[in-house]
């Protein structure tokens, strides 16, 4: 454990910058996306579906979370047979869908949403160390702005970047690297702060460091299985190891 510390303090006294993921790391959305979706799938005529299963879906993008939703609802039972039928018929209903999804979402944006622990705390104390912030999330950036504001968080951030910023998502490493560019820091001094493997990836492979918060989803696999420079259980220990590392090179 002391080891672990010691290692997040070496970590963090060489950050100029955070790059934060919003989903799972900042704001617990699954209220929001279970909320929006049952309307949507209402209005469809279509099943519902489980927040379990909603959030082992989070975390591609509004796009993917939609269609995997669409495909699990139109699967029978036991059935994994006739893809093709399935996915003709999700790519038949998706256009409504998603006009839909985002009316309900944008209506409800953040009332079933709750910031996890210490997130405001952790951001302040980030902040009052000198780091610049970007949140990079691969929600659209038009339901992600209002959420941030919604929840306390936007002045935090000198830059706020949604899935739809770039031409690829996370786990594609280019999104970092524009943040990056963005923030006007070096890859191997900008910090990737994310809940799941999509973040991690796209870290590995754009040369940031990266730290996985233990409480996200991680597409309901275990996070600590994943490849990361460290895990925290709060933002707040990001800072307090900062404030370690900067007091042991005293
Ligand atoms: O898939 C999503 O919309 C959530 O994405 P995020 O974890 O990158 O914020
Ligand atoms: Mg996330």
């Amino acid at each position: 454990m002391v080891m672990e510390q010691d290692r997040l303090a070496a970590l963090l006294a060489r950050t100029d910058a955070a790059i934060v993921d919003l989903d799972g790391t900042m704001v617990d959305t699954l209220g929001d996306f279970a909320e929006a979706l049952g309307r949507m799938l209402r209005d469809l005529q279509l099943p519902a579906i489980a927040p379990a299963q909603i959030a082992r879906m989070v975390g591609k993008g509004s796009e993917h979370l939609l269609r995997s939703v669409l495909k699990q609802v139109l699967t029978p039972d036991g059935q994994a047979s006739a893809a093709i039928e399935i996915e003709a018929k999700v790519e038949a209903l998706y256009p409504r869908a998603w006009e839909r999804y985002e009316h309900h979402y944008l209506a409800i944006n953040g009332q079933f949403a709750t910031l996890y622990p210490g997130v405001a705390e952790g951001l302040q104390a980030l902040r009052g160390a000198g780091l610049a912030l970007a949140c990079l999330t691969n929600k659209p950036t038009a339901f992600a702005r209002p959420l941030l504001r919604a929840k306390g968080l936007e002045g935090f951030f000198d830059h706020v970047f949604g899935g739809d910023a770039f031409a690829r998502k996370k786990p594609d490493p280019l999104p970092l690297q524009k943040a990056c560019e963005a923030l006007g820091t070096a890859p191997a001094r900008t910090l990737m702060v994310g809940d799941s493997s999509n973040d991690a990836q796209a870290a590995r492979d754009a040369g940031c460091p990266v730290v996985l918060v233990t409480y996200g989803y991680n597409h309901g696999q275990p996070v600590q299985a994943v490849d990361a420079d460290g895990f925290i259980h709060a933002l707040p220990e990001l800072a307090a190891a900062r404030g370690a590392g900067h007091a042991a090179a005293r």
